[in-house]
């Protein structure tokens, strides 16, 4: 439904018209009445309308420019103010003349006319009857003919049928308006307000948007209740194609809506990140193509960062996927991808690097140097692995230090203690939630270059889970032939590892996997001896320690003897680990006086050493005297380097048992066995009375039962304990024995024998038996560790018991 066509005129005039009094735009009955009373003149000027239809008592505005009409409205306005209005058959004629214009029309009334500052007129008039031209009698100055008048058939006023139909008009045009956006709310009360149903039908109709030829159509219909019928089928189908419009445009809205609602937030965010200083995603992605503009990497790793930039691109920031991604590309942009340090190759400092930083070591340094002097040489080579081997302490996890300053390359450290997940080392696949790259990738991105000295400590230590087996994916990184791709999980990419140099430290080589221990050079780093120790901790440890407390050499001074006394007294090792706490808890007590400012040696003093650090704790590492038979001096080795070991018997009336004590392994109990079974097998040759067996029970213990042992390496000590108690001699002072036996009383040779060397050395053994075939071991060792030390090498049991055994009885023998 079209709204009354007032827009023609400017808002100001229209305001001017509603007040006007003749203005009576609602018909009522009675008003109809009056009209149907009028009669109609029998010419008429024909006023040509282009594209709207009068209907009967309804008032609409009309703008005529062509100087016809113009001329017509002001002839019929200074007289009858009556005009004959017709619509053309087709609007595009400029100049209508008879058979361009509908036969039938409706006589109107001016109401007024107005001049438009345009220069057009605007005329109001309102329509009264139906007429029909008869003949044009005249085209000039306008039309005029002659006119008859067309009566309406009108139903019953009972006719239900019809005042049905009149409702459902109503019903309906309350129905569009309400549906229509245009058109002002007022016009439902207008139409509420409509008694007549034949000028509902008309207002309806004239207000409908219908053509002008359908509307033709409804005004030529003679009868009234089939006009009622057809309008009401138009404004069906008005209603429709609007409720689809309507439906239409919401759903259009809705989209609209929520895509407006998506970019206000979105340009919310952003004000709020510029504002708290953050970058947008536009911005963030720019930055990251910018960053990999500078970056070195091949051509198949550019390839795949510009197809996960753009994935990064068409990603909406708010999903978690999105910083998944952007920590993706970030690791890649951090990585050093063919990034070099530059090697520093001058050996002469080097070596002094290595000096400055520690003492002794070597054969460390020596194959350090030696490698450093190859590469400089061949400057292709692939880094070797190196695997420092030794107990705690010793300085293998530092060395690895030295070893980058000296060569001048980044130095990264992974501990691989307790690692029992492939994933560790490999990381996970980027599609799990809160994946990661492995440790080797992390460490590389901390390193910033691809040739860093990478320390891989405890290598001994990984465990095997159910998460795949680490050391495995370690294979992988320690093989110089397949390193220069090692694959990570997370990064989707080979990363070149082949100029990485790698240093691994164990303590234990058996619990290496073989593969991987193969792939590795081993290097020993055996404990120190005491004198060591007391260097070490002179020119390292202290003024380490001294540093790290703000302190210097003029604070504290520790003499030789000093550092002696807390080396044997304070700690029991073979690197220097507690002996550094110890050193550092002097260090404390003279930070503490001079904050206290209190008087304290510089020098520190027998007695200083005792009131800082207590009484002495270790006494009783040290070799015990020899007045009791059956106490041998065993030599041990265990992950913490060597130890002495006593194996204790005794002897108690009984039936011949043999009871072992002292939380003993298999193999260290069946030593126990065959030692016994030896000594009853030869008892004669060793002066023993065989009833003894027979009459008494004997105690094997090893004290330090919270200490597990095992192996066979302390069958000779067993053996030489039993005889000194079966035969009560007495055994030589100072000497330690290690070695198998077989139950032919042969003795077969052991390892661990440096480390053994260095604790007999430590408890102050002065003679050590053993096997002829550990003859090499010894012959490696080096010569100062040896000074002091008188070896027995021994192949059958009874050369160790003529080395070991004074034929002297202990002091209050028993009597067998
Ligand atoms: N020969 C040495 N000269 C100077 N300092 C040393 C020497 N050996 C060890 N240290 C010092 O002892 C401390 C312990 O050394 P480090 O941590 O390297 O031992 P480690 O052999 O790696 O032990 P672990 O097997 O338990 O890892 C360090 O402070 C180190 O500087």
């Amino acid at each position: 439904m079209s709204r009354t066509k007032f827009t023609d005129i400017d808002s100001l005039s229209l305001q001017d018209l509603e007040q006007d009094a003749e203005l009576i735009p609602l018909m009522t009955p009675e008003d109809e009445e009056e009209i149907n009373k009028e009669k109609l003149p029998e010419t008429l000027p024909i006023l040509p309308l282009r594209n709207t239809v009068l209907f009967p008592g309804v008032v609409i505005p009309i703008t005529a420019g062509r100087d016809k009409s113009i001329k017509l409205i002001q002839d019929a306005n200074n007289g009858s103010k009556v005009v004959g209005v017709v619509s053309q058959k087709s609007e595009e004629v400029e100049n209508p003349t008879g058979k361009d214009i509908n036969t039938l029309g409706v006589v109107a009334r001016i109401l007024r006319v107005l001049k438009m500052p345009d220069g057009n007129t605007t005329v109001i008039i309102q329509g009264k009857k139906r007429f029909e031209i008869d003949e044009v009698i005249t085209e000039d100055p306008y039309l005029q003919a002659t006119i008859k008048e067309v009566p309406e058939a009108r139903p019953e006023k009972e006719n239900e049928e019809f005042s049905a139909i009149v409702d459902s008009i109503k019903e309906l045009a309350l129905k569009i308006i309400k549906q229509s956006p245009n058109i002002p709310s007022e016009a439902s009360f207008a139409i509420s307000n409509i008694e007549s149903p034949s000028f509902l039908i008309n207002f309806v109709s004239s207000n409908m948007n219908l053509s002008v030829a359908d509307k033709q159509k409804l005004l030529a219909t003679n009868d009234l209740k089939e006009r009622a019928l057809a309008t009401l089928k138009f404004m069906n189908v008005e209603q429709q194609k609007l409720e689809l419009k309507n439906d239409i445009q919401s759903k259009v809205q809705s989209d609209m809506s929520q895509q407006q609602r998506e970019y206000f937030l979105h340009q919310q965010m952003k004000t709020i990140q510029e504002e708290l200083g953050g970058v947008s995603h536009e911005d963030e992605v720019e930055e990251m193509k910018q960053r990999a503009k500078k970056k070195s990497w091949g051509e198949d790793v550019a390839k795949h960062f510009k197809k996960e930039i753009s994935k990064l691109q068409r990603m909406n920031p708010q999903v978690s996927e999105y910083s998944i991604q952007r920590n993706y590309l970030d690791l890649f942009l951090d990585l050093p991808w063919n990034e070099f340090s530059k090697d520093k190759f001058d050996l002469k400092r080097a070596m002094k690097i290595l000096d400055r930083d520690h003492y002794g070591l070597e054969d460390v340094k020596k194959r350090i140097i030696e490698y450093l002097a190859v590469l400089k040489l061949r400057n292709d080579m692939k880094s070797p692995i190196l695997c420092l081997y030794g107990p705690p302490g010793v300085g293998k996890t530092s060395l690895g230090k030295s070893v980058a300053e000296a060569l001048g390359r980044e130095y990264v450290r992974i501990s691989l203690g307790g690692l029992r997940d492939e994933a560790e080392i490999r990381g996970h696949r980027k599609t799990y939630i809160g994946a990661m790259p492995g440790r080797i990738i992390q460490s590389l991105k901390k390193a910033g270059t691809s040739n860093p000295v990478f320390v891989l400590d405890e290598i001994d230590k990984i465990g095997t889970g159910n998460q795949g087996d680490p050391s495995s994916a370690l294979l992988e990184v320690l093989d110089p032939e397949q390193n220069n791709e090692f694959h990570d999980n997370f990064l989707e990419m080979g990363f070149d590892l082949s100029k990485v140099m790698f240093i691994a430290t164990c303590n234990s080589l058996n619990t290496i996997q073989p593969a991987l221990r193969d792939r590795m050079e081993i290097i020993n780093v055996t404990g120190y001896t005491i004198e060591e120790k007391v260097e070490i901790g002179k020119k390292h440890l202290l003024p380490k320690q001294l540093e790290e407390h703000g302190l210097t050499k003029d604070h504290l001074k520790i003499a030789k003897p000093q550092l002696e006394k807390i080396v044997e007294g304070y700690t029991r090792e073979s690197g220097v680990r507690s002996l550094e706490k110890q050193i550092a808890k002097m260090v404390r007590y003279a930070a503490k006086n001079i904050a206290m400012e209190e008087d304290y040696s510089v020098k520190i003093t027998n007695d200083d050493v005792v009131e800082v650090l207590g009484s002495p704790k270790l006494e009783r590492d040290k070799y015990e005297n020899n007045d009791v038979a059956g106490v041998v001096t065993g030599l041990a080795w265990t992950r913490v380097g060597g130890d002495i070991l006593f194996i204790e018997s005794i002897l108690s009336k009984g039936k011949g048992n043999l009871n072992i004590t002292g939380n003993l392994g298999k193999v260290m109990k069946e030593s126990a066995t065959i030692a016994m079974e030896y000594i009853k097998a030869h008892a004669e040759e060793f002066g023993i009375i065989p009833t003894i067996f027979e009459k008494y029970n004997v105690h094997i213990h090893v004290p330090e039962g919270a200490t597990p042992k095992d192996g066979p390496s302390a069958g000779i000590t067993m053996l030489t304990s039993l005889v000194s108690l079966f035969t009560q001699r007495k055994v030589k002072k100072s000497v330690a024995m290690t070695g198998e036996i077989t139950l032919r009383g042969k003795v077969l040779p052991v390892g661990g024998i440096k480390e053994k060397i260095l604790a007999a050395k430590r408890a102050r053994i002065k003679e050590i038996v053993l096997c002829e075939d550990n003859r090499r071991d010894i012959k490696e060792i080096k010569e100062e560790y040896l000074k002091g030390l008188t070896f027995h090498y021994v192949t059958d049991m009874s050369q160790v018991l003529d080395v070991a055994l004074t034929k002297q009885k202990v002091k209050n023998a028993k009597k067998l």
